[in-house]
């Protein structure tokens, strides 16, 4: 476990410091360690959130299947395999392209466009309490509102992480990977506990 977490920790710093030598992004070394990390880090966290809440809408007409605590799970749907996050990224590309946009499209504001998306997102759930999974109460309307605040989230956090130089699919994989090393399935199985509440 420690070595998987030296290679990964190796791998970020080699592939920041390529990017310093090449001029990307940030010219001050330490603000482009600072700033990838947490570009990095909520990226993910928002690509988790929009794949996420897209899962739950398509679970809407899943058979529930029972677990070994007699509780029970929705099954798992699958997404489509196309169109892939590269996919989409040449998608928005040439959206904005085709309409000379890039001029507004800097990290910055994308960010901003994201968070407001994020935002709608929170509105359609607002005063509705807790949702069950599938949202089997929610009118066809409100399902296809949803599906097209989530998309407009995935789409502007693709941007964010092109404009930004994260190479958004293999960051997930890497960040899945730290996730793995900070919650061990043997260690934290059933709880939703932080990391930093464990004792030793
Ligand atoms: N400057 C812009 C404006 C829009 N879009 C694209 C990306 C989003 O997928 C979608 C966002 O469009 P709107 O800002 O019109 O937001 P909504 O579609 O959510 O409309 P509304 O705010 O009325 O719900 O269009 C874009 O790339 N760049």
């Amino acid at each position: 476990m420690l070595e998987s977490w030296r290679e990964i920790h190796a791998w970020g710093r080699e592939s920041c410091f390529r990017r310093e030598k090449t001029g990307d992004i940030f010219s001050d070394p330490t603000e482009t360690r600072l700033k990838q990390t947490q570009t990095l880090g909520y990226s993910s966290f928002c690509l988790f959130f929009s794949l996420m809440m897209a899962e739950r809408v398509e679970n809407q007409a899943d058979p529930k299947t029972p677990t070994e605590n007699g509780t029970s799970t929705p099954e798992r749907i699958s997404f489509s395999a196309k169109p892939n996050l590269e996919d989409i990224r040449q998608l928005q590309a040439q959206f904005t392209d085709e309409r000379d946009w890039n001029q507004y499209h800097q990290p910055r504001n994308l960010l901003l466009a994201l968070v407001g998306e994020v935002g709608e997102v929170a509105e359609l759930f607002q005063w509705k309490g807790e949702v069950e999974e599938g949202l089997p109460d929610w009118s066809e309307q409100e399902r296809m509102a949803l599906s097209h605040e989530l998309s407009d989230v995935l789409i502007y956090l693709v941007e964010l992480a092109e404009k930004c130089h994260v190479d958004l699919p293999r960051a997930v994989l890497e960040k899945m990977e730290l996730n793995r090393i900070k919650y061990p399935a043997s260690k934290v199985r059933g709880s939703a506990k932080k990391y930093t509440e464990y004792q030793d």
